[in-house]
């Protein structure tokens, strides 16, 4: 018997706001208790830029988690202890390798109830960091999202992480979609599934368009050399000043090292809902630095940041894994012309949306990595700081490194030409935008490498040329 169609109550998420938060983050934590937490993170931007967040932190009690009540009280504990720990970590001329027992004795407890590790997430930076500023109207219009809590105040920081809640705004219909999608492909409605899929090409296609805003309101310069470096993680962290990770101080236990990956949008579920369900397969990819870390990179990178989601929303994309079924569906179904186009137009979306990607990492980091002169300055001061993630010898491009530790373009590249078929993005776009063609029309007779280099697409309807130069930079 095939396993039941998950219900989305079940993992906490929402049809209408996906791994968002259920309900808008708390501001600020309600009981009084926790007044010297909301303190220091409300005065953060200063205390970090004047190197005073440690000895604030290390003056603090010891609070207890006893006083959390709601989910949204221990997620806005999890945010507010995150911001203070990478400001604590990376808030001066060099990192603190010991965090103190007054974050790690509360944020151990936050994490095991919240089934998060004890380093910033994506869920602690983007998901449940945001509000909308009239809750009526939609978190997936980004003029309508305000963030909770910053490193630098600035409005570039907000936005970078306003991006991310508006896509997961935009692709939480996606969810309640596909399973529609999964159990009309169980019962053969061929129908059902291609509408589904049509409906969701379309919604990759409106988050690729959310992700270029990201040059509306975010300066690559500032997030390089102001934000990210407060983004960063233990693992992989020894150019940075941290060669054995951070030694998570409980003040009872002798310290260990630990090494945790930074924040990486590699940690949303919703792309990966997207891959799995889609049935797009990452293979085993190189992110460690020398031998032994590559033999042990064999797990995909992608597939390791489930252990940075929470809880449920990592049971929710295993219980997916196991009950996928629209790629074998399509395949079955290779007679079904406007199915199998529904279906590889979701794979051209999701594949533009990682070219877009790759520009931006391209503008975002591997060119302000070129820009940037070594310094031993800290973060937040004028000169990029010691413990930037891009190291303090920019030129050696072996060390660019993402905040989850990946080596950047050779692993995104992976991972969209794992996606799909470059030749049919702009076939695919045209079908979206002019509705399905016929059948006859539809179907691809051939795709091959035009004399000049360029992919070539022969359809019955023409022939399309990719340059693949569209507002690129950067070309891999
Ligand atoms: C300035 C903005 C951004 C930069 C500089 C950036 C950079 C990176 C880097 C370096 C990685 C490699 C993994 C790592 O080591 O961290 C990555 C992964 C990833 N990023 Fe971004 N990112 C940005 C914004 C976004 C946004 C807004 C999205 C939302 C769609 C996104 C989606 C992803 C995904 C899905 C991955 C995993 C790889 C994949 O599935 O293709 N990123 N990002
Ligand atoms: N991997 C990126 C950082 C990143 O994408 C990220 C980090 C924390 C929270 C959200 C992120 N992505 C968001 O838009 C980097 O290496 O700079």
């Amino acid at each position: 018997m095939l396993p039941p169609v998950p219900s989305l109550e079940d993992y906490g998420i929402s049809p209408e706001h996906g791994f968002l938060s259920p309900e808008s983050p708390l501001e600020v934590l309600p009981d009084p208790y926790y007044a010297k937490w909301e303190a220091v993170v409300a005065n953060l931007q200063p205390l970090l830029l004047s190197k005073r967040v440690r000895g604030l932190v290390d003056r603090l009690p010891i609070l207890s988690t006893t006083h959390l009540q709601t989910d949204a009280e221990w997620r806005r504990a999890y945010v507010v202890l995150v911001f203070m720990l990478h400001g604590y970590v990376w808030g001066g001329d060099r990192p603190a390798e010991r965090v103190p027992p007054q974050l790690t004795v509360p944020l151990f407890e936050v994490c095991e109830r919240l089934e998060v590790p004890p380093v910033a997430t994506y869920a602690g930076v983007c998901l449940w960091n945001y509000k909308p500023i009239f809750p009526d109207e939609p978190a997936s219009d980004l003029d309508n999202l305000a963030c909770l809590q910053t490193f630098t105040g600035s409005l570039d920081e907000q936005w970078f992480y306003l991006v991310s809640v508006a896509i997961e705004a935009r692709g939480a219909p996606t969810i309640p979609l596909m399973l529609q999608a999964i159990s009309a492909a169980r019962v053969g409605k061929a129908g059902v599934v291609t509408e589904c899929l049509q409906q969701m090409a379309e919604i990759l296609d409106e988050i690729t368009a959310l992700l270029q805003r990201m040059y509306d309101n975010c300066d690559p310069y500032i997030f390089y050399n102001r934000i990210r470096p407060y983004l960063a993680g233990s693992k992989n962290m020894a150019d940075a000043g941290l060669p054995k990770g951070l030694l998570y101080d409980d003040g009872r236990n002798q310290p260990e090292y630990r090494q945790y990956g930074g924040g990486s949008n590699a940690q949303s579920s919703l792309i990966q809902f997207f891959d799995i369900v889609l049935g797009i397969e990452h293979r085993p990819t190189g992110v460690g630095r020398n031998a032994s870390d590559e033999s042990k990179s064999r797990h995909s990178f992608i597939h390791d940041m489930r252990a940075y989601m929470p809880g449920p929303h990592r049971r929710f994309l295993e219980d997916i894994d196991s009950i996928a079924n629209i790629r074998a569906f399509v395949e079955t179904h290779r007679a079904d012309p406007a199915l199998r186009l529904a279906y590889d137009a979701c794979l051209s979306m999701l594949r533009a949306m990682r070219d877009k990607h790759i520009q931006i990492v391209s503008r975002y980091i591997i060119l302000q990595s070129r820009g940037a002169r070594g310094s031993t300055h800290s973060a937040g001061s004028d000169q990029p700081p010691a413990t930037n993630l891009a190291t303090a010898n920019p030129t050696d491009k072996k060390k660019l490194r993402g905040t989850g530790g990946t080596a950047l373009i050779p692993f995104l590249k992976q991972a969209r030409d794992e996606t799909g078929e470059p030749a049919i993005d702009a076939w695919a776009r045209r079908l979206l935008s002019n509705g399905p063609m016929d059948a006859a029309s539809a179907s691809l007779s051939k795709v091959g490498e035009h004399p000049d280099g360029h992919l070539e697409v022969v359809g019955l309807c023409g022939t399309w040329t990719a340059d693949d130069s569209e507002g690129g930079i950067c070309h891999w």
